[in-house]
């Protein structure tokens, strides 16, 4: 079977009750290719409101979460939390994580971890810096990022999406050209069959995340490995339609 492309809309830290409400209307009025599965990354505190107001068919991520059910950790939320108000999906790893808030591989890969033992599925980013795509790095990074992840999933890949996103792409207008990040993608399935497994190298979705807009998102769509969009800035416009109808 084919892999489904799945669209990510990660709002990161924007919006207000106002500006939530609009983009969810968008979405609803799309319309939405059917055959796209459409995510969208909602700040916590906006976790439940978004969550009662969407379609069936727009799930809701959580934008990070704590490795443990509950407990002393002020601030955090738990995964138990996040499918208790009913939505289904948590990112983790996103480079803002790993650079801003020290989170290293073995965090994320905890991370991972218990969310997928508590049932939610797992958008897990990986992506290379500037520098270490100068110095020639991309796959040894991108393949640490990786490993760190094989023991945490396990076999659950089923219910994890991995999105490859370039730190340097990352709301500077820098989009990794189609070739680049279908080089990346198909490097990293090969690195999956070797290290996971041909099943999961042939099955899991690989989204690139990294500047994609409406103007861009059909070339990148057009790559035999590019399996959907992680979307930053683009997701709170209404471009992001044309980006979730990409493939159309
Ligand atoms: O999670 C999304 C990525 O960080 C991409 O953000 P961007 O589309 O604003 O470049």
């Amino acid at each position: 079977m084919g892999r489904k492309f799945v669209v990510g809309g990660n709002w990161k830290m924007n919006g207000d009750k106002k500006q939530v409400t609009e983009i969810v209307e968008t979405l609803k009025k799309g319309p939405l290719d059917p055959n796209v599965e459409v995510v969208i990354g909602v700040p916590a505190i906006y976790l439940a409101y978004v969550q009662s107001i969407v379609p069936g068919t727009i799930s809701v991520a959580a934008q990070n979460c704590w490795k443990v059910a509950k407990g002393a950790f002020t601030g955090e939320i738990s995964p138990a939390m996040i499918k208790d108000i009913g939505a289904n999906w948590v990112i983790l790893g996103h480079s803002e994580r790993r650079t801003i808030f020290g989170e290293k591989d073995e965090l994320v890969a905890e991370k991972v971890a218990h969310a997928l033992e508590n049932g939610l599925k797992v958008i897990a980013c990986i992506g290379e810096t500037l520098e270490e795509r100068e110095a020639g790095k991309t796959e040894e990074v991108v393949f640490r990022q990786t490993k760190a992840l094989l023991p945490a999933i396990g076999n659950n890949w089923a219910n994890v999406v991995l999105a490859y996103e370039p730190v340097w792409a990352i709301g500077t207008g820098k989009t990794a050209s189609p070739q680049q990040a279908q080089d990346v993608h198909a490097s990293l399935r090969n690195w999956l069959s070797a290290n996971a497994s041909p099943d999961v190298a042939t099955s899991v979705r690989i989204q690139y995340g990294g500047s994609v807009t409406g103007a861009n998102a059909k070339e990148l769509a057009s790559c035999p490995d590019i399996d959907g969009f992680l979307v930053g800035g683009a997701s709170l416009k209404p471009e992001f339609v044309d980006i979730v109808n990409a493939t159309q």
